[in-house]
């Protein structure tokens, strides 16, 4: 049995907890962190098995696995915890891999392993393959409601209001080093698509606020010397608009793997 412990409860670690809680074979859960404790208190009262909730610094105690949810600031204060003591470390604020080199390093040192779930897009695995041979182009078109583009200090810096949007607007063109940068708690997913391929130098990424969206909308076009490749995904907005239900069940699948037997 696998213990995990989940760093921040918010809409991604809320649903990761509720699904490990349903039951799930090779898996337990051990621990959670969070800021808001009261508010933490009454999501665990949703669960049958309510695991303790533990200070941050400590949670590499309390698990084999520890789910990072809680954005780059509880990434930063975990990660070389969780890799020196040879853990797993499943990180879903991944655009804050992309400017710490240093933990695939620590990771490699201590046999500690960074995942990167497919959280809100997929096809990864034939990104992955492509990338064995070469890449031309890789490019991430993604299209938000203007509800998930809300409080971005990057977009306020440039006096770009999208309350008054009326049509699809482009708010953001350039490479996913700077979508990760820019965009923290929207474009993880340009991070992961560049980790899969041709890194974040070379994948290009527009970010749409559109009024008419579906949910948040990812598309995905890869260019290479076996062939061209397209995905699209209208994914369903969590409690947090910003946030696809479908992050957090990428995270249960990746779980329900290791858990198995020898994993
Ligand atoms: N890889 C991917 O495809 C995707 C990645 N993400 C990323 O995953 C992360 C989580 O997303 P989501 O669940 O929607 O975000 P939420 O904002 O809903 O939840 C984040 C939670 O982390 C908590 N938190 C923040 N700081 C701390 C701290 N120091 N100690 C303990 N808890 C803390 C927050 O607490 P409080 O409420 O008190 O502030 C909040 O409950 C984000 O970085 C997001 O960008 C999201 C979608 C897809
Ligand atoms: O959930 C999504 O649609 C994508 C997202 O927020 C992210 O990549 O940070």
């Amino acid at each position: 049995m696998k213990t995990v412990a989940i760093a921040g409860l918010g809409a991604i670690g809320h649903a990761v907890a509720r699904g490990i809680d349903r039951g799930m074979d090779g898996i337990r859960l051990g621990a959670v962190s969070a800021r808001d404790q009261d508010a933490a208190r009454v999501r665990l009262d949703t669960l049958l098995h309510r695991p303790p909730l533990v200070p941050l610094p400590r949670i590499a105690a309390h698990a084999d696995i520890v789910v990072e949810c809680g954005g780059a600031g509880v990434l930063a204060e975990i990660a070389a915890p969780v890799l020196d003591a040879g853990k797993h470390l499943v990180v879903l604020s991944c655009g804050a891999l992309l400017s710490s080199p240093e933990l695939g390093l620590l990771a490699g040192r201590h046999r500690g392993r960074i995942h990167v779930p497919s959280g809100a897009i997929g096809g990864l695995d034939a990104v992955a393959a492509m990338a064995e041979g070469e890449i031309r182009s890789a490019r991430l078109i993604s299209r938000k409601p203007p509800i998930a583009l809300r409080a971005i200090p990057w977009l306020e810096q440039r006096g770009i209001d999208l309350r008054e949007v009326r049509e699809p607007t482009l708010v953001f063109r350039g490479y996913a080093a700077q979508a990760a940068r820019h965009f923290p708690a929207n474009l993880n997913v340009a991070a992961t698509l560049s980790l899969a391929g041709i890194g974040a130098q070379r994948t290009e990424v527009e970010l749409w606020a559109d009024p008419h969206a579906r949910g948040n909308c990812h598309a995905i076009e890869v260019e290479s010397d076996s062939g061209a490749m397209r995905f699209s995904i209208e994914a369903t907005a969590s409690g947090n608009p910003a946030t696809s239900s479908l992050a957090a069940q990428s995270v249960l699948a990746l779980l329900r793997r290791l858990g198995l037997p020898g994993a």
